[in-house]
């Protein structure tokens, strides 16, 4: 795995931007995995300045979401879908029609977990999956105890991200769904490109353990071990417990300028 280790949560946000001009450049219909939370926001506030600019299209794009809640209803701010189109799809050219994500009200759960897995095989595959990681090392919705192999599937929320994710709910931790629908990790190994991005010191144990652990699901984004192309990009304060951070360093500064990200 490699590790770019930045300054700020800024920073993250325009490396990670880089990435996705270089591949939008070599292939402008790619297909981008979109997570949601704070890691990203950078990210996206990034690529809506360089589609403003000009210097990026991701009109042939398309979009998967890595998870949904369940039963959130289609209006509600907090759906998954509905941060996407707002944080992603409104600021950019990123066309809505060419976005999906787990459908958290369908009827059929399980069918709509399914027809999610074959929709991503349709597109031909996610080219680069974005990632944030929970404080508990989770990714997606792929909490402590995930299976490693697992695909698209109704999860329930532990109290601890019930808890880290209230603050999108007026703080009521009784307001966040019990439920989700996730990409698997299975699901997420699958993609070409897995990008993690993480800032602050609260993520510092969960990235330390996700890339310097022993592979567990006690810590599900240990799995990224098992990829052969993962980019974590992340700043001082996340980076702070990282044990190999000066290799990082020197490998990235003295990085080929022929090999990208
Ligand atoms: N389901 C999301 C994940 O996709 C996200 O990566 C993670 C970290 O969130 P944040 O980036 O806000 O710290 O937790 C959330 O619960």
């Amino acid at each position: 795995m490699e590790v770019v280790i930045v300054s700020d949560a800024a920073a993250v946000g325009e490396v990670s931007a880089d990435a996705i001009s270089a591949l939008v450049q070599r292939k402008p219909d790619a297909v981008l995995g979109l997570a949601t939370g704070s890691s990203p926001s950078e990210l996206y506030r990034e690529l809506a300045r360089r589609v403003a600019t000009d210097e990026l299209s991701l009109a042939q794009c398309r979009g998967f979401l890595l998870d949904e809640y369940v039963g959130l209803p289609a209006d509600h701010p907090q759906r998954y879908r509905t941060v996407i189109e707002t944080e992603v799809v409104t600021p950019t050219d990123l066309r809505s029609e060419r976005v999906q994500g787990p459908d958290g009200l369908a009827a059929d759960l399980p069918g709509a977990c399914a027809d999610y897995e074959r929709s991503i095989q349709d597109a031909g595959g996610i080219d680069l999956q974005i990632l944030g990681v929970g404080s508990d090392g989770h990714i997606a919705f792929n909490e402590p105890g995930s299976s490693l192999g697992a695909r698209t599937r109704i999860k329930t929320l532990t109290d601890q991200t019930r808890r880290d994710n209230a603050r999108y709910f007026g703080d009521d931790i009784g307001s966040v769904p019990h439920h989700c629908l996730t990409q698997g990790i299975g699901t997420i190994l699958q993609a070409r490109h897995l990008v993690l991005l993480a800032s602050g010191r609260a993520k510092a144990e969960a990235l330390h353990q996700v890339v310097e652990g022993p592979v567990t699901a006690m810590w599900p984004g240990s799995a990224l071990q098992l990829h052969p192309h993962v980019t974590a990009i992340v700043d001082e304060a996340a980076a702070s417990r990282l044990q190999l951070s000066a290799y990082y360093r020197d490998a990235y500064r003295n990085k080929p300028a022929w090999q990208g990200l």
